[in-house]
């Protein structure tokens, strides 16, 4: 058995931190009419506060186990259902800011989409197939008595075969990309988004708005005649914060899978823009936050969220 103990060095400080359980696996069937609901989480439940002891010492005493935490989130799926993994990992969060010990935390999730199969036409009342569009994410994080809330997607795979072009750029001695004005254009997106301060995550139709804000995205993509990546992803955050006041800023990372025009000249073959190398590593990368003129910044929303800046 070891014991804990102070390894004391007074020029060595534990900085920010936070300790929980990832990728809980839940999945929350409704069953109160025999037209059944799905929800299929991963769940992440990262607490902070009053935890120095444990990292410092091994002092356990004010650790809420992350065991604890795994269990929470499968008694919340059955007490509380899942509206919405926004709205569910609010109420997790909440349950556990009523701990002590506990300032904040950072609760998030994948939510994977299931449709109904359908049968002779008709959507089936309990059997389900797994689309493979692209998986919704949900962020809460309180801090500093603050509760910040994010809605989002990733791997939204999208491609458009022309409408894009990549030119202007300066030319030094280690460029060598020609420039083009018709290439294919495409990427995984990833979105996340903060809700505007009037919006209660518990009531508020969120699988609207996320359905809304995936449909601009992917007619912004396709209709933008496109003269960068760049250009293409604020435009679609400029078109999601016009139509929906209930986003305060929204944020897209777009890598640039980029296709590649095969030199099919070696053959005695002319290539029209139709024979294309894909796949290719590395890949371009765009980051940006797109916001209200004027929105306070809400750095603790995003601290640590990964992929975002
Ligand atoms: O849309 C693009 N933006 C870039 O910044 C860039 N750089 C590059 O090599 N290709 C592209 N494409």
């Amino acid at each position: 058995m070891t014991h804990p103990e102070s390894t004391a060095n007074p020029e060595i400080v534990l900085g920010p931190n936070q300790y929980g359980k990832a990728e809980v696996r839940v999945v929350r069937i409704n069953r109160e009419t025999p037209v059944h609901e799905i929800r299929d989480l991963n769940v992440t439940s990262f607490l902070r506060g009053d935890f120095a002891g444990t990292f410092l010492t091994g002092d356990n005493s004010k650790v809420i186990a992350t065991d604890t935490q795994k269990n929470t989130v499968y008694a919340f799926a059955k007490k509380h259902g899942i509206t919405t993994p926004e709205a569910f990992l609010l109420t997790l969060g909440r349950h556990f800011l009523a701990y002590e010990e506990v300032s904040g935390g950072r609760w998030t999730a994948d939510s994977y989409p299931w449709e109904r199969i359908t049968v002779d036409g008709a959507p089936h009342e309990h059997s389900f197939v797994r689309s493979k569009q692209e998986v919704r994410t949900a962020a809460v994080t309180i801090a500093d008595g603050v509760e910040y809330v994010l809605g989002g997607f990733k791997d939204l795979t999208v491609l458009k075969s022309t409408g894009a072009e990549f030119h202007g750029y300066p030319r030094d001695e280690y460029t060598t990309l020609p420039e083009t004005t018709d290439r294919i254009m495409a990427t995984d997106i990833a979105a996340r988004w903060l809700y505007a301060d009037d919006v209660d995550p518990l009531t508020a139709d969120l699988d609207s708005l996320y359905a809304q804000i995936k449909r601009i995205t992917c007619e912004k993509f396709a209709t933008v005649h496109s003269l960068s990546l760049q250009q293409t992803l604020y435009a679609a955050g400029q078109a999601v914060l016009e139509s929906l006041p209930q986003i305060e800023d929204i944020r897209y990372a777009m890598p640039n899978n980029h296709h590649y025009v095969v030199d099919l000249e070696r053959f005695g073959l002319e290539n029209n823009n139709e024979v294309f190398e894909a796949g290719v590593l590395p890949y371009g990368l765009m980051n940006a936050s797109v916001t209200r003129r004027g929105a306070a910044p809400k750095p603790a929303a995003w601290d640590w969220i990964g992929d975002f800046i």
